[in-house]
């Protein structure tokens, strides 16, 4: 079973990782984790810290010759931004005298509630761990659970169907075909435009959007579409609350930072129709073997994986930190004053996709290994092909 840890403050001297759990024999280069960094780093909208950081991780342990070992990997992203913040953040020395205490929160952001439940005199402790900073470390761990699934033909990848006001955009033509192709073709595609969209009017549309936001001082959220490819049927199980494969993957994206909604296929349209309009037919036999003819459950029946692809929507808020203040008050005096304003992206939906990939890359691979077992990438390999094997001789495909 992959379990992680993340530590790090955004402005600290790094980020880290620990991913326990991960199979042996797991083929492994650096691009596999750095490529998905870098990702994670693009999209239109984003703030000034994305020019100053280059996020590579430094793998310390769990990996041999270019392979997993079964041990745990640790891994390391330093912040270059660490060099302008080592009296602010400085861990040993006392420098609360000389560092001006942050006392107004931003609606939105973590900063009031942390404040009083840490006991805290200055909302900077809050501010540098609530950040979304800490997703580079998730965005790394994940890419070992996607390196290990890719290599067993499942795939994740995202796009982005909506950014601040403007109507959602209809799933494009070529959807079906990039996903034929395995999600991260789709995510490939995606990745071609600035806001990870694979409309070209709703591109244009929400690179106006972010245009207009940021002249106003105003941020902007938007809707993540998240897909994985070649998922065997049968993950996840009914049988126990804490073993529903839905429940699971929603809470996992529902832990990334300003992620309020999540949803499996079109389920809040599904629910304003007859059940005859939703289900999913059922089909076996033939070249086509099991299957249904319309994906409407988003891959998902009974908390199993049904063997289609899974499709999650999530719903991103608007950044909470805005240079058009918001009314707040000063925690040290109870004065009300406008918010403050803290470096910030205006929109931070496309990053929030290639984090939503990697955070249920884990959540499948253990549902995967809770299926068919195995300690090392063959003996995986072999049995999850015995299981593809048994449902083509019994229903055909
Ligand atoms: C990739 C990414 C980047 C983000 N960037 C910012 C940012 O620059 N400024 C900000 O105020 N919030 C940003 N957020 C959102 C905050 O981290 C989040 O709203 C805050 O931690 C409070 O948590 P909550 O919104 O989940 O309640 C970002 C979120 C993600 C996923
Ligand atoms: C640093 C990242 O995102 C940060 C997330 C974030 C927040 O409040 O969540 C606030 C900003 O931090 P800073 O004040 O250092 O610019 C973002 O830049 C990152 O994604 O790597």
């Amino acid at each position: 079973m992959i379990r992680y840890f993340t530590a790090g403050e955004s402005h600290g001297p790094a980020l880290s990782a620990i991913v326990e759990g991960v199979p042996a024999g797991v083929a492994l280069t650096e691009a596999d984790i750095n490529d998905q960094l870098a990702r994670r780093q693009q999209g239109y909208g984003r703030g000034g810290r994305m020019k100053i950081e280059t996020d590579r991780a430094e793998v310390l342990s769990g990996v041999r010759f270019g392979k997993t070992i079964g041990s745990p990997v640790a891994m390391l992203i330093r912040n270059r931004d660490w060099e302008n913040w080592t009296t602010p953040m400085a861990q040993f020395e006392d420098h609360a005298a000389e560092v001006q205490k942050i006392t107004i929160p931003r609606p939105g952001h973590a900063d009031l509630t942390g404040f009083i439940k840490y006991g805290f005199d200055d909302i900077r402790p809050v501010i540098d761990r609530s950040s979304a900073r800490e997703t580079a470390s998730r965005v790394a761990a994940g890419s070992l659970a996607k390196a290990f699934l890719r290599q067993l033909g499942i795939q994740i990848g995202s796009y982005i169907s909506a950014i601040g006001p403007a109507a959602e955009a209809a799933a494009p033509a070529s959807l079906q075909a990039l996903l034929d192709a395995g999600a991260e073709s789709l995510a490939a595609e995606a990745d071609k435009s600035q806001v990870r969209m694979l409309d070209a009017e709703a591109e244009a549309a929400a690179i106006a959007a972010i245009d207009q936001a940021k002249t106003d001082g105003d941020t902007l959220g938007g809707i993540v579409e998240l897909y994985i490819t070649g998922v065997p049927m049968g993950l996840g199980s009914y049988v126990q609350h804490d073993r529903r494969l839905d429940s699971m993957l929603t809470a996992a994206i529902m832990s990334i930072q300003a992620i309020k909604g999540v949803e499996i296929g079109p389920a809040f349209d599904n629910a304003r129709k007859p059940g005859s309009q939703v289900h999913d037919e059922l089909f076996a036999g033939g070249e086509k073997g099991l299957r249904r003819e319309t994906n409407r459950a988003g891959g998902i029946e009974g908390s199993m994986s049904s063997g289609q692809p899974i499709h999650i929507r999530a719903a991103m808020k608007p950044i909470s930190s805005l240079v058009s203040p918001l009314r707040s008050f000063d925690l040290a005096t109870l004065e009300a004053v406008q918010s403050r304003f803290e470096r910030s992206d205006t929109c931070a939906v496309p990053a929030a996709g290639v984090v939503a990939e990697a955070v249920v890359a884990p959540v499948i691979a253990n549902a995967l290994l809770e299926k068919i077992g195995g300690d090392h990438m063959s003996e995986i390999a072999e049995r999850l092909e015995a299981y593809r094997e048994e449902l083509r001789m019994r229903f055909g495909g």
